[in-house]
């Protein structure tokens, strides 16, 4: 997954959360970041100085897949989750096309990983980034990383492809940042 030797570094849009500032849940209902999953990862990002987050997730008894691990796939997910909030910093609609995951070490049960992503590259609608989940503290021994690659979308991406049901919820919602948040970030 190697970018065109001269794809530029992203830049960060005007319009992009201040470094620090926590991005929230841009979905109630996903599974990342949403609060209204009680067995969601609960994971919370927050905009880093250039086009890069931090995001810590702490493995709850849901998440294992051996005995007091946490399951490979919820890992991934949370690396995901956090590259996936990249796009928000450059105000762009997109999905994950590619994720490869390293698993490193194991991931016991009541672990706070600490996620960090950045974008490496835009190339058309192709967005190249790469995350690192570190245990215990932002510091702590590398456990999982991933590269990924995220393609730009339209929002008719969402409303033509997603369940008629969650489409319109979400549309109704009175809230009209809640209302863009659902559709502009990718579900
Ligand atoms: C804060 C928010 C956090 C959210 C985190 C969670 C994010 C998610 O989980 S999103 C959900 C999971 N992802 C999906 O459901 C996506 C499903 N896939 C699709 O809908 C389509 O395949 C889609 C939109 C990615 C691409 O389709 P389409 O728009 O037709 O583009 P297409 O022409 O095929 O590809 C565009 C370019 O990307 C490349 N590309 C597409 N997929 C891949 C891939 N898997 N690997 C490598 N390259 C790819 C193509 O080769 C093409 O490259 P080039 O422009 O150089 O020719």
């Amino acid at each position: 997954m190697k970018p065109p030797a001269d794809a530029p570094v992203p830049a960060r849009h005007p319009d992009a959360p201040a470094p620090g500032e926590a991005l929230g849940s841009h979905y109630g209902e996903c599974f990342g970041c949403g609060g209204a999953q009680p067995h969601g990862l609960h994971l919370e990002a927050r905009a880093g100085e250039g086009v890069n987050v931090t995001a810590e997730f702490t493995v709850q008894p849901a998440h294992q897949g051996a005995p007091g691990l946490a399951h490979g796939g919820v890992l991934s997910a949370a690396l995901d989750e956090t590259l996936g909030a990249l796009n928000w910093l450059m105000q762009v609609i997109a999905v994950t096309g590619r994720l490869e995951t390293d698993f490193v070490r194991p991931v016991p049960v009541g672990t706070t990983l600490h996620l960090d992503a950045h974008a490496t590259a835009r190339h058309g609608r192709k967005i190249f980034c790469a995350a690192t989940g570190r245990l215990g503290g932002p510091e702590g021994p590398v456990a999982v990383r991933a590269e990924a690659l995220y393609i730009e979308v339209r929002v008719d991406h969402f409303i033509e492809n997603g369940r008629d049901e969650e489409i319109k919820a979400a549309m109704a919602d009175p809230d009209q940042v809640r209302r863009a948040r659902a559709f502009e970030v990718n579900p």
